[in-house]
């Protein structure tokens, strides 16, 4: 037989998030994207692999560097409907059919360009968007965007709200309840807050109260890893906790100020901070979690509520323009 390898226990080391930059600092002006590698700068060409997009194959400055407002989600599907919406909302011209998938080379991610609004699918999970996310700040970086803002527009399990709220993340918070994302980068774990945007979350609950169509709370948004057993559901192939464990769960994740359940917040959060870049997260709850597990309201029902964050943000981005004071 042969000697398996040690296990090193103690190289779980655990740093926050500010010394690991500290010797590598880039600088920019405040308003552009704070790439953190230096490693960047040596490389001829960066390529964008799970975006089909690359510096020297692409005019990234002339295709991108117009955008102000990226707005990410999980659904290619949601993402391509949300393009459309703004490109009406926004009264641009030219028709809705014309806007056409920029990642088509890859079915990993889809990503639309409407004017200053850029939309772009995530998938599901903290490994699927913070792949993305890599790629989509190094471009809005190559593209030389200025005072980019980041928006995630998803869904979520409501924690003691009424179904189809739309709660605008206070702070995304991790299992325990605290607001930071670890990332285990060469075997020791890099502890990154999570912070978000106080004024532009201020401005989307201002949005929010002017469009008055459907009910808005800013609250605590718990990030988990998996949406079964990780959220405490009862529904899944594996189980091993009551339903009164559960319950006992959620209330203390309500105590502490969770407003809603999703699986992304938390390392988007932490990389729009740790880049410098102004960053929001926006969900609707398609369910009330003490109430039940299963999503069984009707797909009519789910479309709407899908759209109630789009509403929001586009009021947003059309007052940010001007267009709607
Ligand atoms: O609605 P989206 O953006 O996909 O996000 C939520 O829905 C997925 C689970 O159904 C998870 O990715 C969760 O974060
Ligand atoms: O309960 C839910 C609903 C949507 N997305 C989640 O992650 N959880």
């Amino acid at each position: 037989m042969t000697a398996m390898a040690p296990i090193l226990l103690n190289n779980m080391v655990t740093v926050p998030d500010q010394s690991e930059y500290s010797k590598h600092e880039v600088f920019h002006t405040a308003d552009q994207v704070h790439v953190k590698n230096p490693h960047l700068d040596t490389m001829e060409e960066d390529i964008l692999y799970h975006l089909n997009l690359g510096t020297k194959t692409h005019n990234l400055p002339e295709m991108f560097g117009e955008i102000k407002f990226v707005c990410v989600g999980g659904s290619a599907n949601r993402m391509k409907s949300f393009a459309q919406f703004i490109h009406q909302e926004l009264d641009l011209p030219g028709s809705i059919d014309d806007i056409t998938d920029i990642c088509e080379g890859t079915d990993r991610y889809s990503m639309y360009k409407v004017g200053p609004v850029l939309s772009i699918s995530h998938g599901m999970g903290c490994p699927s968007i913070s792949i993305m996310l890599h790629e989509l700040i190094k471009l809005v970086h190559h593209a030389r965007c200025h005072n980019v803002v980041l928006f995630r527009i998803g869904t979520s399990g409501g924690v003691g709200l009424a179904p189809g709220t739309v709660v605008v993340t206070d702070k995304a918070v991790d299992c325990f309840f605290r607001p930071q994302f670890e990332q285990v980068v060469l075997g020791k774990v890099i502890i990154r807050s999570t912070e978000l945007d106080v004024g532009v979350s201020k401005e989307l609950l201002q949005c929010s109260s002017e469009l008055n169509n459907f009910p808005t709370v800013i609250g605590n948004t718990m990030c988990t890893h998996d949406f079964y057993e990780g959220q405490g559901r009862l529904d899944g192939a594996l189980c091993s906790f009551s339903t009164e464990d559960k319950l006992e769960y959620l209330r203390k994740a309500y105590n502490s100020g969770v407003r809603n359940i999703e699986m992304e917040s938390t390392v988007f959060g932490a990389m729009c901070h740790a880049c410098g870049i102004k960053a929001a997260v926006i969900c609707v709850t398609l369910l009330n979690r003490f109430d039940g597990d299963q999503i069984s309201t009707p797909h009519d029902v789910l479309e709407e509520y899908q759209q109630r964050p789009q509403v929001l943000l586009a009021h947003f981005i059309k007052k940010r323009l001007g267009l709607i004071t």
